[in-house]
């Protein structure tokens, strides 16, 4: 089941003395919601990403998990990132079950357990196949497959689409967000791409730069799953483009990036 995180006046410098990255960053993310954190380049969202995921401490305030201070990485708030990161001479199931082995779980118990995953992210054709003969679409579903699988509160997504064809994107657009919502995992990714944020997210949060500050928030009232054809779609991309726009604080007033090559506006 979701966890609640709670994000308790952050803010961070990356060494002493040194301006904030991130500054009096405060809010609340309810068990099995779905949120997207979106900014320009570099405005700090890997890094509050990476304390959600207990990877990094901030220098003042704290993240909470269901009340509980985050102090270190755990296996009820799995992190995927842009590469998939898999042990390259291992097999689809043996990367897939390395939490569970990892959590003392026997081989048999693993074994079992990933096959109803990889079918999930329709990978069960594919289970003793070395992971270097998959696509990058492939490999990232293993790498989903493997953070499901201790069944996590949390699940914690930095751009992990970006480097995926538009179909393989598109797909997993639609299948994490689904697989979230059935097992009422709460779900937070950092992305650049204001479609993505939309298609996948009940809230999107906008940060703004130097310092890093959520200052801007849109709730993504639309039905599932979301058609990027549809008005509803398109007004609130638009509405979300505005306020984006509008927050932009970058001295030289630029403002977002047009349509990318893919034709999605980004944020950045
Ligand atoms: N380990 C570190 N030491 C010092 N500065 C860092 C470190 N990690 C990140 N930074 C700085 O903190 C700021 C925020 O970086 P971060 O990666 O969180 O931004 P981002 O919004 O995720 O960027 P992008 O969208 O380009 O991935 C940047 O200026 C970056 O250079």
């Amino acid at each position: 089941m979701g966890a609640s995180i709670s994000l308790d006046y952050i803010t961070h410098r990356f060494s002493s003395g040194a301006a904030p990255t991130l500054q009096q960053i405060e809010g609340r993310v309810e068990p099995g919601e779905l949120v997207a954190l979106i900014g320009r380049s570099g405005c700090g969202k890997s890094t509050l990403l990476h304390m959600l995921a207990g990877l990094l401490i901030p220098s003042e305030g704290c993240v909470r998990i269901n009340g509980h201070q985050v102090a270190r990485p755990s296996a009820k708030w799995n992190m995927m990132f842009q590469k998939a990161s898999l042990y390259p001479w291992m097999s689809v199931e043996e990367n897939a079950a390395l939490g569970l082995l990892f959590a003392g779980m026997s081989k048999r118990a693993a074994a079992e357990r990933v096959d109803t995953l990889l079918e999930m992210v329709g990978l069960d054709d594919k289970r003793g196949v070395n992971v270097q003969s998959l696509s990058g679409g492939q490999q990232q579903r293993v790498a989903l497959a493997r953070s499901l699988a201790t069944d996590p509160d949390v699940l914690l997504l930095d751009e992990p689409f970006s480097a995926l064809d538009a179909f393989t994107r598109a797909a997993l657009q639609e299948e994490v967000p689904a697989i979230c919502r059935e097992r009422g995992i709460t779900m937070v990714i950092v992305t650049h791409d204001i479609d993505e944020a939309v298609t996948m997210a009940d809230r999107v949060l906008i940060m703004s730069q130097n310092p890093g500050r959520v200052v801007e928030e849109l709730d993504v009232d639309l039905p599932w799953p979301r058609r990027h054809m549809d008005n509803g779609f398109q007004s609130l991309r638009e509405r979300l483009m505005q306020r984006f726009k509008t927050t932009d604080d970058r001295p030289t007033g630029h403002s977002a990036k047009p349509a990318g090559k893919d034709g999605s506006e980004h944020a950045a």
